[in-house]
């Protein structure tokens, strides 16, 4: 049963006037009304997070990995309920949002175990030389966590990267405690996954301030937000606008703080000259299923794909088009986000040089229809607003006279979340001369394969060069999202007994870098 009300420290509290959920294929209003959560409720949900840190953030570790995978749990036991709600708020199918719900509960219990392993305090200790000139020191260092994060729901996934999305697990597993910004696309989900946290918040006896979540419709809620002295990061994903936004508003601050903004990428591919005289229509064929699933809300949309002219090319786009002819027009995530893919459309279609050549099936003014335009290179080149990202099934063919001019498009682009190379053995010594301009551009580098889909690993990089993301030093996907709420701390000449446990002489951590050394358990 939803009541609509803001989750502030345990508190579900009613706001200032409220605001409705709409069901994102019919239009209609979806019950309860819900509640705007207020600047009050803002500082509230901060102060509470701000004294529960000093409680959650010392936690030994073995309790936060517990309380992530009762908070996985939790979410689990929703079942059916989070899916049917999520599906209609968001428009998206049920397997697709039955795989999500497995991702963010997937993600909390790999955390849970990232947190028990530890790897990631980088321990370190420098022993003491006092024969030295000047005497060395002894130093022992750690990572902790920053403090309270304030996370930005994203309405493209209203699971894996809303309320308990990688932002808020990854800031849980440093230990840092959470408000969120619930995405007002889905704010029933975001209830549904607000109470779960809340139980496993409670039922682990954590201070209730570890966890709030405001949702509501006006700017003024995230820009109090991260306003908030008490907040100590910011993690976002959506819009370049709004990403900016938040960056200039968290730079502004009297005590300016990091916003972890995943925003803008338009992951170019290309097809190497082997590949596609071997492959054309199978290509087109993959091609076209990217850049349409999900209806193209994806950051790792194939919004651009690089070719070199050729017969090969011709046969490609005669296949692609055929293939867009049978994609249904699939209903997007919100009027807002159909309209900006509608007018994205118009604009690179009247671009000089862009070309249609190909349109998926109509549909109602909820749904994104799939476009495939191409350009040549040169022209491509001549107008940087062929490279404006457009949220939605869309991705232009940009066709270049050779590999040279591939490589000069690429090292035009803005930074990406993700390069891809379709080859074969015979194209390797000229993938080979691309990679070096491929690892400037992006964060991850993909072989033979499509980037729609992020596999929630160790090694996993979602993150890239701005304005793929405000800090291309991290990854908001993965375990190593934790260090972008870790902080480094050194101990100098501390007695042990003061030292943290894990810094101590006696203590056996699993790895640490002793004298420059790295030890396993193995050999101390
Ligand atoms: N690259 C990507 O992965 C994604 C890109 N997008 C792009 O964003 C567009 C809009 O979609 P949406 O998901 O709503 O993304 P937005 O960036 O517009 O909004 C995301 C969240 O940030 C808040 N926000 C946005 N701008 C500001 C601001 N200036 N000050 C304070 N808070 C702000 C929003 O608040 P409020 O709720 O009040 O609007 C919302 O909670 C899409 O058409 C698409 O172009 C969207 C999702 C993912
Ligand atoms: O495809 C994914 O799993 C991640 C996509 C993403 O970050 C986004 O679309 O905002």
């Amino acid at each position: 049963m939803l009541t609509g009300k803001n989750l502030v420290a345990g508190e579900w509290r009613n706001g200032d006037g409220t605001f409705t959920a709409v069901d994102a294929a019919s239009g209609d209003a979806l019950g309860p009304d819900f509640a705007e959560a207020t600047k009050q409720d803002v500082a509230d949900a901060c102060a509470a997070a701000a004294e529960a840190q000093k409680v959650f953030g010392a936690l030994p570790l073995a309790e936060r990995a517990k309380f992530l995978r009762l908070a996985a749990d939790k979410i689990d036991a929703l079942g059916d309920d989070l899916t049917r709600r999520a599906m209609a708020e968001s428009g998206l199918p049920e397997a697709r949002l039955t795989g999500e719900r497995g991702r963010t509960v997937g993600q909390l219990r790999l955390f849970a175990e990232e947190v028990e392993d530890g790897g990631w305090q980088d321990l370190r200790i420098d022993h003491a030389d006092p024969s030295r000139t000047p005497p060395k020191p002894d130093l022992r260092m750690r990572k902790i966590p920053v403090g309270p994060v304030a996370v930005f729901g994203a309405s493209n996934f209203p699971l894996a990267f809303s309320v308990a999305g990688g932002d808020t697990a990854s800031a849980f597993a440093a230990g840092c405690c959470v408000v969120v910004k619930g995405h007002p696309a889905h704010p029933g989900t975001s209830e549904l996954v607000a109470g779960a946290i809340a139980e496993a918040v409670s039922e682990c006896g954590l201070p209730a301030g570890t966890f709030s979540v405001l949702s509501g419709t006006d700017y003024a809620l995230g820009e109090a937000l991260v306003s908030d002295p008490r907040i100590a990061a910011v993690g976002f994903t959506g819009s370049r606008a709004g990403g900016l936004a938040l960056m200039k508003r968290a730079a502004e601050r009297e005590v300016p703080i990091p916003v972890y903004a995943e925003m803008s990428s338009i992951n170019p591919v290309v097809l190497m000259p082997g590949k596609l005289e071997q492959s054309a229509e199978e290509l087109a064929s993959a091609y076209v299923g990217s850049l349409s699933l999900g209806a193209g809300q994806f950051c790792t949309n194939p919004g651009i794909l690089l070719t070199v002219e050729s017969e090969a090319t011709s046969r490609f786009l005669v296949a692609v088009k055929d293939a867009l002819g049978a994609v249904p027009a699939q209903t997007m995530l919100t009027s807002g986000i159909s309209d900006a893919y509608r007018s994205g459309i118009e604009t690179l279609g009247g671009l000089s040089g862009a070309e249609l050549v190909g349109v998926g099936e109509e549909g109602s003014s909820a749904c994104g229809r799939a476009h495939v335009y191409t350009a040549t290179g040169s022209d491509f080149l001549a107008d940087p607003a062929f490279e404006q990202e457009i949220f939605g099934p869309s991705s232009i063919v940009v066709r270049c006279k050779d590999l040279r001019e591939v490589a000069q498009v690429l090292d035009e682009l803005e930074g990406q979340l993700t390069t891809t190379l379709h080859m074969i053995e015979a194209d390797y010594d000229d993938a080979a001369k691309l990679l070096p301009i491929l690892e400037q551009r992006a964060g991850r580098i993909i072989a033979n394969a499509w980037p729609t889909g992020v596999d929630v690993t160790h090694a996993m990089v979602h993150g890239g060069p701005f304005p793929a993301t405000s800090d291309g030093r991290s990854t908001s996907v993965g375990t190593l999202a934790i260090g972008r709420f870790l902080r480094p701390v050194s101990y100098q000449d501390l007695p042990s007994v003061l030292l943290p446990q894990r810094l101590r002489d006696d203590a056996r951590p699993k790895l640490s870098r002793i004298n420059g050394e790295w030890r396993a358990l193995s050999d101390t």
